[in-house]
């Protein structure tokens, strides 16, 4: 495990207190504390409307907590606008359930917008891109195994490929932090093990950052090195996967705090759903 200690300097999420509610709604986040240190693989786990999406979305600025604080790599969310914030994102990839390529382009021009964020002006055709930016594209897609694959349009591909596609497009940004927002939600099982396995590889390799969020406990288990689940907007577990067995994560969903609460966190003490 590479999980940093309270107030390590390797600590790159930083959610203090965080509390979101969209108007006048039960709160999407309640009271989220947690840190997360360079290197580690975190995977969200919760029912469907349990604030997974919205807690990811405060990772990258999308959404600014009503009470709380927020800080990313050294930057703190709730003082960064325009400029600052602009430049906090392009240190953070995402990648959705649905790829969000462009079907009508080939592989190596889905890949290559990646890089739009530092690019200045429209870039239409692989032309317009620099042959340096272009070796890159080919070198992430080398990575996820897909350089046969350049030149072929991206809705020719499989789920599962278009999937490995957006991960490289990610990664041409040079990422410090990967979110993924249920990446295999739209896989089929072998999809979905290629593609966690991809995603974890290069966590490994390149030491990312990644924040992952899925339904899939078995994948969780077989790829998170800490879990953090969430009920109605609350942490109500957060431990390392090494040791959990399946009926405390089950916890999670069954509602039943006093299993989860057995669970030694190495993560601090669980503030549980009450
Ligand atoms: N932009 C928004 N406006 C209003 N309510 C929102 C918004 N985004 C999220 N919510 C609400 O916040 C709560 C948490 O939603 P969120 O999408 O974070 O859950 P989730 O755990 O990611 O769910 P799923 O697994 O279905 O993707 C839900 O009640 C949702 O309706």
């Amino acid at each position: 495990m590479r999980v940093s200690d309270s107030g390590s300097t390797d600590t790159v999420v930083d959610f203090d207190g965080v509390s979101k509610r969209f108007g006048q709604g039960a709160p999407a986040l309640e009271d989220v504390s947690m840190r997360i240190g360079a290197g580690d693989f975190t995977v969200l786990l919760g029912l469907s409307g349990s604030g997974k999406s919205t807690l990811l979305r405060h990772v990258d600025g999308l959404h600014r907590p009503t009470s709380g604080s927020v800080a990313v790599l050294g930057t703190d969310l709730g003082q960064a606008h325009g400029n600052a914030l602009r430049k906090l994102r392009r240190r953070v990839g995402f990648v959705f359930q649905q790829f969000h390529l462009v079907g009508a382009l080939t592989v190596l021009e889905n890949v290559c917008t990646g890089a739009l964020g530092s690019l200045r002006g429209p870039r239409l055709g692989l032309a317009l891109y620099s042959k340096r930016l272009r070796h890159d594209a080919m070198d992430q897609l080398e990575r996820v195994g897909l350089a046969d694959r350049a030149l072929q349009r991206a809705d020719t591909l499989s789920g599962g490929q278009q999937q490995r596609v957006a991960v490289a497009r990610a990664l041409l940004q040079r990422p410090e932090i990967l979110l993924a927002d249920e990446p295999v939600a739209s896989l089929d099982p072998e999809s979905s093990e290629q593609v966690m396995r991809l995603i974890s590889e290069i966590s490994r390799q390149d030491r990312l950052t990644v924040v992952c969020s899925l339904h899939q406990l078995e994948l969780a288990m077989s790829w998170g090195e800490r879990i953090v689940g969430l009920r109605a907007g609350r942490v109500v577990l957060d431990a390392p996967v090494e040791g959990l067995s399946r009926e405390s994560a089950m916890a999670i969903y069954s509602g039943t705090d006093s299993d989860a609460k057995s669970v030694r966190s190495g993560y601090g003490e669980l503030p549980m759903a009450g």
